[in-house]
C-alpha cells in the first residue's frame, strides 16, 4: 500500500467558543521523500452554503449588505455586498440555501441550481461552501428578510441591476470572493454580459 503523504500527529485545542481554533500537528511525506513535522493553526468553522439570487427578464439580482468584522479588522468599512449564505447547520446545502433566501430577503425560492463548492480559505480555515443560484420571481416575497435580530443579524436587502453588480467587481464594490464567483459564474452559463451604452 503507498505510504500516506499526510498523518495527522497531533491536536490542540487553543479556543472553543462558538467554533474551537486548534493546533494541529502533521507529518507530510516530502516529494524528495523526507518526512517533516509540521504545526497549523486552523480554525475549524462550520460549513456553509451560498445563493445567488436573479431574476431573467428584469435582469437583476438580490444581494445582502451585512456587517463583517473580519474585513472591518482589515481596511474595510466591513458592510459587504453579498450573496445570501448561511452556515449548513446539519441541513442538505440546497435546502440550506432556500432557507436562508427567506429568511435574509423574504423571497421564497422552490429551487436552486448547485454551481459548484469550494474551500473558503484553506490555509486558515475547515470551512467548505457550497455555491447554487436561484431565479427569484419579485411576487414570491414573504416577508421584508433582514436575518435574525434575536442572533445579531442586521442585513439589508439589495436588489440591483446584474450589469451594475458586475461593474462594482471592477471598482471593489464587491469584494466578497463567493459573491464575486457567482456574479462571474452567472455572467459566463447564465445571463451574459451587455455592454455599457
Ligand atoms: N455569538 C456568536 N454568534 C456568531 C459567531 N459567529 C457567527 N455567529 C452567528 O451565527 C449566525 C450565522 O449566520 P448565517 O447567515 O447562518 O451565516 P453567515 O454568517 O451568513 O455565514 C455564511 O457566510 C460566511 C461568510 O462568507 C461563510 O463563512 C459561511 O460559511 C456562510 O456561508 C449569525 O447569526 C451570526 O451572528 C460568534 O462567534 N459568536
Ligand atoms: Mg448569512
Amino acid at each position: 500500500m503507498a505510504e500516506a503523504r499526510i498523518r495527522i500527529v497531533g491536536e490542540k485545542i487553543l479556543a472553543d467558543d462558538h467554533y474551537p481554533l486548534k493546533k494541529v500537528k502533521y507529518e507530510q511525506l516530502r516529494s524528495d521523500g523526507g518526512r517533516q513535522q509540521q504545526e497549523r493553526e486552523i480554525y475549524d468553522a462550520a460549513s456553509g452554503a451560498a445563493v445567488l439570487l436573479y431574476n431573467r427578464e428584469r435582469r437583476t439580482v438580490v444581494l445582502t449588505r451585512q456587517f463583517r468584522l473580519g474585513a472591518f479588522l482589515n481596511g474595510s468599512d466591513g458592510f459587504l455586498l453579498e450573496a445570501v449564505a448561511g452556515v449548513l447547520e446539519g441541513a442538505a446545502p440546497a435546502d440550506r440555501v432556500i432557507a436562508e433566501a427567506r429568511e435574509e430577503t423574504g423571497y421564497e425560492i422552490d429551487h436552486a441550481d448547485p454551481v459548484l463548492q469550494l474551500f473558503a480559505s484553506p490555509g486558515a480555515l475547515t470551512e467548505r461552501i457550497h455555491l447554487f443560484v436561484a431565479e427569484y420571481d419579485p411576487s414570491k416575497r414573504s416577508g421584508p428578510g433582514g436575518g435574525k435580530p434575536e442572533e445579531g443579524e442586521d442585513i439589508e436587502v439589495v436588489e440591483m441591476d446584474f450589469d451594475d453588480a458586475l461593474a462594482l467587481i471592477d471598482t471593489g464594490g464587491i469584494v466578497d470572493a463567493k459573491t464575486v464567483l457567482l456574479l462571474l459564474h452567472l455572467e459566463r452559463r447564465v445571463l451574459g454580459r451587455h455592454e455599457a451604452s
